[in-house]
C-alpha cells in the first residue's frame, strides 16, 4: 500500500513533535513530505536529517540562510522560507494530509490553501476555526476536503459520533482541567506569575495555548471550534471542568445516552486517529487503569473568575468577526503576559475593552479577516502599553 504523505505545519511545536512519533511508530504507513517552523532552524534541520522531507520551510525569511546551510548536507530536500511559501507547498500533488500544527492566526491561510488543493486536513490549530469557522467549513464542504480534529476534547467527541447520526445531539459535554488557577480566588489570580501559569496540571503543550488553558480562554475557543466542527448551537455544548482530564469530551443524545472518550492525557492518540481515521492503530504507552483513577469529578465553570470565558461566549453570541477579534486580543495579551508586560487579569480586561472599540461585521469575509485581525491587535497593544 501507498504510504500516506503528511505535512507538518508546526512540525518543531508540542504537537508537531508528537506527530513525528507517530509517524515513526508507524513508518509503515506514513512519510513526511514537509516541515515547517517558525524560527527553530536548528530542529526543523534536525527533524529533516531524521524523516528526509521533500521539502522544509522556515515562515520568517531571515533564518533561510541558516537552514540552508544546516541542511546542505541531504540530497533531494528543497528548502523555502516565508508565509506564502507554506501556503504553497501545501498544495503539493503527493501531499495527502496536512497537519495544522502551527500556533495562533498564522494557521489560517495555509489551512485555506490547503482545503481549496482539497488535502485531508488534521486540524491541531483551533484558531482557524475561532476566526473563520463558518468560511472553512462552508470551503472544506465546497472543496470536498475533510477536517478531522485533533484537538483532545474534539477527538473525543467526534469518537463518540462514529456510527451515530449528529442530528440526535441533544448536548456535547466538553470537559475542562480549570487549569492550574482552578481553586484560586480573584485575589490570589492578580498576583499569577507566568511561571505558575505554565505549569499545567494535566497536559504538556506549548506555551500560547498552556495559558489560554490557565484563563480559560482555551475553553472558549473550543466551544467554538465545537459549534463549527459538529454543527452545533453553541447552547448546546456543556462546559465541565473536570480536573482529572481522563474523560476528553462526551456526547449525550436525545435517548439519554451519554458516549465518551476515555484515556490517559496523551496527545499521540488524537493525532494518530486524524492520521488512521476511520481506522484505529494500536499505539505504545500508558494504558488508562481505572483502578488507580480514584475518582472522575465535574464541576460547573466559575465565569466571574474565568472572565475569558464569559468573553468567548459573548463573542459566539455576537457572531460575525467578533471571535475573529477575540482571538487577536488574546494573541497580543497571551504574548504581552509571557513576556511580563500585562497582568494574569489584565488580559481579560484589554480582550474586552478591544472588542468593544474594534469595528464590528455581521458578514465577514476573508478579507475582512485580514483587516479585523490587524485593527484588533492595534487596539489591543495600545491598552496594553498604556
Ligand atoms: N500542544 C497541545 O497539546 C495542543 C495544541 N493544540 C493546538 O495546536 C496548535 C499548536 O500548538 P502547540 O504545538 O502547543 O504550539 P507550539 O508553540 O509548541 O508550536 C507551534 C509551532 O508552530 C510554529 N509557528 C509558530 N508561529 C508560526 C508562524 N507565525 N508561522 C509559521 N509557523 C509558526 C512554531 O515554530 P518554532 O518552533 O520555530 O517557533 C512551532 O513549530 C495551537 O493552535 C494549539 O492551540 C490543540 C490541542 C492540544
Ligand atoms: C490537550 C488539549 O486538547 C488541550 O486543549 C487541553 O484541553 C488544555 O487543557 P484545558 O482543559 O485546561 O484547557
Ligand atoms: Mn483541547
Amino acid at each position: 500500500m501507498k504510504k500516506k504523505q503528511i505535512a507538518i505545519l508546526g512540525s518543531t511545536g508540542s504537537i508537531g513533535t508528537q506527530a513525528l512519533q507517530v509517524i515513526e511508530e508507524h513508518s509503515d504507513l506514513y512519510e513526511v513530505y514537509c516541515l515547517t517552523a517558525n524560527n527553530r532552524v536548528e530542529l526543523l534541520a534536525e527533524q529533516a536529517h531524521r524523516f528526509h522531507p521533500a521539502a522544509i520551510v522556515i515562515a520568517n525569511e531571515a533564518r533561510y540562510d541558516e537552514l540552508k546551510r544546516l541542511t546542505d548536507d541531504i540530497p533531494d530536500v528543497k528548502v523555502y522560507a516565508g508565509a506564502q511559501a507554506i501556503n504553497e507547498i501545501v498544495e503539493a500533488k503527493p501531499i495527502d494530509i496536512v497537519l495544522t500544527a502551527m500556533v495562533g492566526f498564522a494557521g489560517l491561510t495555509p489551512t485555506i490553501h490547503a482545503i481549496k488543493a482539497r488535502k485531508t486536513i488534521a486540524l491541531a490549530n483551533k484558531e482557524t476555526l475561532v476566526v473563520a469557522g463558518e468560511l472553512i467549513g462552508n470551503l472544506a464542504t465546497q472543496y470536498h476536503a475533510p477536517i478531522l480534529p485533533v484537538d483532545s476534547e474534539h477527538s473525543a467527541i467526534f469518537q463518540s459520533l462514529v456510527g451515530e447520526d449528529v442530528n440526535r445531539i441533544d448536548k456535547i459535554l466538553l470537559t475542562a482541567s480549570g487549569g492550574p488557577f482552578r481553586n484560586f480566588t480573584i485575589e490570589q489570580l492578580a498576583q499569577v506569575t507566568k511561571a505558575d501559569a505554565l505549569r499545567h496540571p494535566t497536559w504538556d503543550m506549548g506555551a500560547k495555548i498552556t495559558i489560554d488553558s490557565a484563563s480559560m480562554m482555551n475553553k472558549g475557543f473550543e466551544v467554538i471550534e465545537a459549534k463549527w466542527l459538529f454543527g452545533v448551537k453553541a447552547s448546546q455544548i456543556q462546559v465541565l471542568v473536570h480536573p482529572q482530564s481522563i474523560v476528553h469530551s462526551a456526547v449525550q443524545f436525545d435517548d439519554g445516552a451519554v458516549k465518551a472518550q476515555l484515556g490517559v492525557p496523551d496527545m499521540r492518540l488524537p493525532i494518530q486517529y486524524a492520521f488512521s481515521y476511520p481506522k484505529r492503530l494500536t499505539l505504545s504507552g500508558e494504558r488508562l487503569d481505572l483502578f488507580k483513577t480514584r475518582s472522575l469529578e465535574f464541576f460547573e465553570p466559575d465565569l466571574k473568575k474565568f472572565r475569558c470565558l464569559a468573553l468567548a461566549f459573548e463573542a459566539i453570541e455576537k457572531g460575525g468577526n467578533m471571535p475573529c477579534i477575540v482571538n487577536a486580543a488574546n494573541e497580543i495579551v497571551n504574548r504581552g503576559f509571557l513576556e511580563d508586560k500585562c497582568g494574569f487579569l489584565q488580559m481579560s480586561d484589554i480582550i474586552a475593552e478591544t472588542m468593544q472599540r474594534c469595528t464590528y461585521d455581521a458578514s465577514p469575509t476573508y478579507d475582512t479577516y485580514i483587516a479585523t485581525d490587524a485593527e484588533a491587535r492595534r487596539i489591543a497593544t495600545e491598552l496594553m502599553n498604556k
